[in-house]
Formats: structure tokens, C-alpha cells, sequence
């Protein structure tokens, strides 16, 4: 049975869910998990072959669930440091340990109050709702038994200050290695998983304009390069740009695509680019196959100079962040008035979603965490 004491820095909350993507570990694993992914997807075959080689040139395995069992025990950790005793479980959408198993295990032990924390920081389907419709998707599964789990989750937390911080952290780091001499003709490109534009345009509140994928990027970039400058002097021209284009080549994605931009740099001057993959949390798939194998490729066989800033991780900023952020959501939860920080005063998403944000395109599916 639980241990929480009523003056827990988490109360209410009895356990903490870190819900994550998942990913193979096997090469046997790897189709099954694509197929799973996909299920339901305009994603040609073609490319699930594609992918299925970028798993197997890491030994069928993706980092991502090693990367994630460091998060949550620097997690633990950290909580402990802060006196709270409340554990952090792990769920995932496509691959062991399922969120649905997770969930039904939290129950069986007595933890009915749960904090969710993604591992995506910025407002999309993808990244945000989806994770909503899969704890939906969950419950319900688990039948009558689940009606008495009462589930929150953090709010999408790019913009947080210690977000911002642990990237300015890893890019003063990574600049600092560059000669000075090539600084005039660097080019800083922050990176991030393309979606389609359709998904991009209505991400953020129902009511809102959208973009706010884009937008919250841009802002995160334009934080951290400002953050860069008044650490170091160094002002570096920058922009954003995307990875790991999916789906049916007839639907268009956001662009320009990493690689495209990296040739058209070259040929304009540019000696050096610097990827500050700030889409991701860690270092997933997309970064360690699409950026530091097929960016650097790219870069090399034109002679460009190529630097990859670190990801989050369990960088002590960004585990502090997300700590953080429960306290946050659970002093909410305990009705006290809380002020949200956020490094810029643009729109702050809040941690129970709008009615109709970030909406599936697809197929209307009930979502956890939010007012619809
Ligand atoms: C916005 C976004 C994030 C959030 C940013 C983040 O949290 O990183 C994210 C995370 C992830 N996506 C991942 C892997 C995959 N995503 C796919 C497909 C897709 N992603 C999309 C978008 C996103 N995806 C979209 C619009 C599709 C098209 C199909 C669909 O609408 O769903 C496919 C199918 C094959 C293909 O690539 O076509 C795979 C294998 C992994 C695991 C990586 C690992 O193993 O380390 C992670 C964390
Ligand atoms: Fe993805």
C-alpha cells in the first residue's frame, strides 16, 4: 500500500507515470513494433522497410527505453532529494511495459491517484493528445476497475524555464568546442520531428490560430540562442528545420527537411552547422539515426563542419524541470493558486487541455486530462 504522507510535496498524487513512445529491443521486435505504430496510418510499406533498417543498424534496439529507465530513476532520485516518497512507473504506447499493464499494476498496489509526465514537450496530436486518447484508451480497457483512477497530466513544458535552460546549457557546451574562426559562416539549425502541415496547423487550443507546434519551437529557439549570446558573446544565425518526414509523399510535411537545407547551406558559404535537436527529449531514434548518421553524412560529403548539441536526457536542469512541474501540477490539484513559470510571456498551455486541442484528424477518440 501506498506510503504518501499528507504533507508529501506530491500529495495528492500516489504514483507518478512516465508515458513514453516505446521502441523495439530485439531485432525480432522491430516489425511487430512498426506494425503497431502505424496500425491504422497512411504510412506506405515501403517506408516501415526504410525504418525497420534504421533500428537494424542499432542492433534492432532503440535507445529510447534505456534513456527513459535513466529518466526515471534520475527522477526517483531527485524526489527523493525533495523528501517525497511517491514512485515514478513507466508506460508506454507501442512496446513493454504497455500503459495499460502499467496502469492495472498502480491499481493492484492501491495507487489510484496518478500524475502523467510525457516525453514530449511541445502541443501536437502526436506529441500531446494522442498520449491523452491512449490513458483514455487504457482505462477503459481496464473495465469498471479503472472508474476510481483519477488521472492528471503536467502541462506541455517546452517553454518551461528549465527547458529552456538544460538546451541553452548543451549549446554553450557544444559552441564552445567550435574555432572561433568559423563562427562567421556557422549556422545554428534547430531540429525537430516534421508532421504534416495538417497537424501543425491545428495544433494548440481549438479556438487558437494553431501552429503552435511551430510556434512553440521557434520560441524555445529564439530563447536559447538569446541564452547563448548573453553566456558567451556568441551570436549565431539560426532557424529551424525538420527530421524524419513520414507518411504519403502526396501529404505534405513541414520543411524544409534537415538534409535539403544542410546542401543549400554549402552551397551558399556555409562551413559549419551546429544541430540542436530540441524536438526531442533525448536521444531517440530520430536523432541518432536521422541526425547523426544521415545529417552527418550529408554534411561530410560536402565539407561542411557538423556538431550535434546534446538532448535533455537526465540532465540535472531537466530532471529538476520536470520535478518541477509535478509540484506544479500538484499543487493545482490541491487547489492552492499557483503561477506557472515559463521563460517567455507568449501563450502558456495549461495542464488540463482545452476542449478540441491538438484534435485527431482521423477519428474523434476520447481523451484524459482535458475539458472535452
Ligand atoms: C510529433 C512526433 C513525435 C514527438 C516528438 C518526440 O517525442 O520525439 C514523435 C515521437 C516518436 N516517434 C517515434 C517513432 C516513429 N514515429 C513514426 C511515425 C510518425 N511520427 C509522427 C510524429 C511524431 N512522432 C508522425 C506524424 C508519424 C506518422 C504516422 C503517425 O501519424 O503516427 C513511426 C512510423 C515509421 C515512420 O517513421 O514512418 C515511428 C517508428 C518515436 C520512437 C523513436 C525511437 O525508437 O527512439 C518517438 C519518440
Ligand atoms: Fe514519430
Amino acid at each position: 500500500m501506498p506510503t504518501r504522507s499528507d504533507d508529501d510535496a506530491l500529495a495528492p498524487y500516489d504514483a507518478v507515470l512516465l508515458l513514453s513512445f516505446g521502441g523495439p529491443e530485439a531485432p525480432d521486435e522491430v516489425m511487430p513494433f512498426l506494425r503497431r505504430v502505424t496500425a491504422g496510418r497512411d504510412v506506405p510499406e515501403e517506408r516501415l522497410q526504410e525504418v525497420a533498417t534504421h533500428y537494424h543498424h542499432f542492433g534492432g534496439a532503440s535507445p529510447i527505453n534505456g534513456q527513459n529507465r535513466q529518466l526515471i530513476a534520475a527522477m526517483q532520485a531527485e524526489l527523493t532529494r525533495r523528501g517525497s516518497t511517491v514512485p515514478v512507473l513507466w508506460g508506454n504506447r507501442n512496446s513493454e511495459p504497455f500503459v495499460t499493464d502499467t496502469l492495472r499494476e498502480a491499481r493492484a498496489q492501491g495507487h489510484l491517484r496518478i500524475c502523467v509526465v510525457v516525453t514530449s514537450a511541445y502541443s501536437s496530436y502526436s506529441g500531446c493528445r494522442q498520449y491523452r486518447e491512449d490513458l483514455a484508451a487504457a482505462t477503459e480497457e481496464l473495465g469498471l476497475a479503472a472508474v476510481d483512477l483519477d488521472i492528471d497530466k503536467v502541462r506541455p513544458y517546452a517553454l518551461h524555464p528549465g527547458f529552456i535552460a538544460v538546451n541553452t546549457e548543451h549549446l554553450v557546451e557544444s559552441v564552445g568546442a567550435l574555432d572561433a574562426a568559423d563562427l562567421p559562416t556557422t549556422r545554428l539549425l534547430f531540429v525537430t520531428h516534421s508532421v504534416p502541415e495538417a497537424m501543425d496547423d491545428t495544433s494548440g487550443p481549438g479556438d487558437g490560430d494553431g501552429n503552435l507546434y511551430v510556434e512553440q519551437h521557434l520560441r524555445a529557439g529564439h530563447l536559447i540562442t538569446q541564452g547563448l549570446a548573453e553566456r558567451t558573446g556568441v551570436t549565431l544565425e539560426q532557424e529551424l528545420v525538420f527530421c524524419s518526414r513520414s507518411g504519403s509523399p502526396r501529404t505534405p510535411w513541414l520543411e524544409p527537411d534537415v538534409n535539403d537545407r544542410i546542401e543549400e547551406l554549402a552551397a551558399e558559404g556555409v562551413t559549419a552547422v551546429v544541430l540542436a535537436p530540441i524536438g526531442f527529449v533525448s536521444d531517440h531514434m530520430e536523432v541518432v539515426n536521422d541526425l547523426d548518421r544521415e545529417a552527418r553524412e550529408t554534411a561530410d560529403r560536402l565539407g561542411v563542419r557538423f556538431v550535434r548539441v546534446p538532448t535533455a536526457g537526465t540532465h540535472p536542469l531537466f530532471v529538476e524541470a520536470l520535478v518541477d512541474l509535478l509540484q506544479e501540477r500538484a499543487a493545482q490539484a490541491r487547489g492552492e493558486v499557483v503561477i506557472p513559470a515559463q521563460a517567455d510571456d507568449g501563450d502558456m498551455r495549461p495542464s488540463t487541455c482545452d476542449p478540441g486541442c491538438c484534435p485527431n484528424l482521423r477519428a474523434a477518440l476520447p481523451a484524459l486530462c482535458g475539458r472535452d
